[in-house]
């Protein structure tokens, strides 16, 4: 079994709880919303989507087995305790699996996951991030935190609050209108103070 990751480095966290904390980013190949392709973009389940998840041209793309791949991410993190390895995508769920989570478990990592929740999280995750797009089924339910992207039509956060996420959070999405779309993020927090506001800050601070 090999994995197809599009890219691999080292940052800081850039959104929802654990933002802040230096951690590598293993970002896969391939989501199950959207191919990738800008001309499938108006018609795909996902339509605002920020990355470039296509092939393994990336920054340490290519395809790695589990061992590989947990050395190559040690290897990143380099000196210092408490490493941390976010599994993004793309869609990682369609990939991950327990020889990953268990190679990187032995090489030390904290893992934690960011996912549309359309597949179920496999078992042995220390973090689950759950971004629900609207219009798709929801399998994944619980987690450490719910991130909503927003505005989204078609979506009613209030809906989300009875799933079993120890955070609720409200990010804006960056698009055409980014202004506008950080506007309603703030109104609909400060209206419905169960959820916080999560910033992409790496966009901000000009890091990956
Ligand atoms: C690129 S996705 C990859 C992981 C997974 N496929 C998912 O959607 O959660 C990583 C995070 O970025 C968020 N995101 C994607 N496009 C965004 C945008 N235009 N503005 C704000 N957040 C965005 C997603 O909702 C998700 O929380
Ligand atoms: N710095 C940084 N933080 C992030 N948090 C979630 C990201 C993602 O694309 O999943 C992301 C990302 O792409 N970069
Ligand atoms: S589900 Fe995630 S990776 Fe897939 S298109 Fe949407 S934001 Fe991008
Ligand atoms: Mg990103």
């Amino acid at each position: 079994m090999t994995y197809a990751v599009k890219e691999m480095f080292l940052t800081l966290q850039g959104e929802g709880m654990q933002a802040g904390r230096r951690a590598v980013f293993l970002r896969m190949a391939g989501c199950n919303l959207w191919s990738g392709r800008e001309i499938d973009r108006p018609t795909a389940q996902c339509r605002f989507c920020d990355t470039d998840f296509v092939g393994t041209d990336g920054e340490n793309g290519g395809r790695y087995a589990a061992g590989a791949l947990a050395d190559r991410a040690a290897a990143l993190w380099g000196e210092g305790d408490r490493p941390l390895v976010v599994i993004t995508g793309g869609e990682p769920t369609l990939q991950l699996d327990a020889a990953l989570i268990d190679a990187l478990h032995a090489a030390g990592f904290e893992i934690a996951i960011e996912t549309n929740g359309t597949l179920p999280a496999p078992a042995g995750l220390d973090w689950i991030c759950v971004s629900p797009k609207a219009g798709t089924e929801i399998v994944q339910r619980r987690g450490n935190e719910l991130k909503l992207v927003w505005p989204q039509t078609g979506i009613d956060p209030a809906a989300l609050l009875g799933w079993d996420f120890d955070h609720f959070l409200i990010q804006p999405m960056d698009c055409a209108d980014a202004v506008a779309a950080r506007a309603a993020a703030i109104d609909y927090v400060m209206r419905h103070p169960r959820w916080a506001l999560s910033l992409q800050t790496h966009k901000l601070l000009g890091l990956p």
